[in-house]
């Protein structure tokens, strides 16, 4: 597994070598050991898929709160997604900047993220699928959100945004006393 650190402390894209054969392929897609600097002790306690129809819906941004803090596995099964990654850890150096990574079926790679971090995505394909890792089970009442479109962090979403859920278009707008959350 390539394992290539992102300028966001603890956030890193997986990249792994299908091997080709006369059947098809196969590639490893997760490896508690491989991982384990960047797992830092924390497991896979939860797995969830996503199906989105529309080229340019956007989902997200999503983090959890401590003590359900998580860390994610992000990975494209079908079509492509602009993934972006926000950091709200008061103590880091990239507190309150976004980072995006293109994850498509094709390209094969997975994203990485460290508690302390939303996650969100706009889908650059109809028909895009979306498989997550968690190393937190979800717990609505620890939930939060970053408006998409938050003058604070200026997302450049590469597309118009086509589609968004009502609670995505009404999470609250970072205050300027926003403190961060600390994993
Ligand atoms: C996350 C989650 C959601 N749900 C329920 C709650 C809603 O009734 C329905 C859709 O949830 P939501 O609108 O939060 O789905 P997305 O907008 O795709 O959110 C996800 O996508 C963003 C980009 C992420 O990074 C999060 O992991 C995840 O929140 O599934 C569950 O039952 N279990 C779960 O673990």
């Amino acid at each position: 597994m390539r394992i290539t650190p992102l300028d966001i402390p603890g956030a890193a894209i997986l990249e792994t070598d299908r091997r080709g054969d006369e059947r098809g392929s196969f590639a490893r897609w997760f490896c508690a050991d491989e991982l384990a600097a960047l797992l830092g002790g924390s497991h896979v306690c939860q797995v969830n898929h996503s199906f989105t129809q529309e080229q340019g819906s956007i989902r997200g941004l999503h983090f959890q709160y401590p003590p359900a803090a998580e860390k994610k596995v992000i990975r494209c099964l079908s079509g492509a997604v602009f993934d972006v990654v926000v950091d709200l850890r008061a103590s880091s150096p990239t507190f309150l900047q976004w980072r995006s990574v293109e994850l498509s079926a094709k390209n094969d790679r997975a994203l990485l993220l460290p508690e302390g971090c939303a996650h969100g995505f706009q889908t650059l394909a109809e028909a895009t699928q979306l498989l997550y890792l968690h190393t937190a089970l979800y717990t609505p009442s620890l939930e939060g959100g970053l408006r998409y479109n938050d003058p604070r962090l200026n997302i450049a979403w590469p597309l118009p945004p086509a589609q968004l859920s009502a609670r995505d278009q009404q999470h609250p707008l970072l205050t300027e006393d926003f403190r961060g959350i600390e994993p």
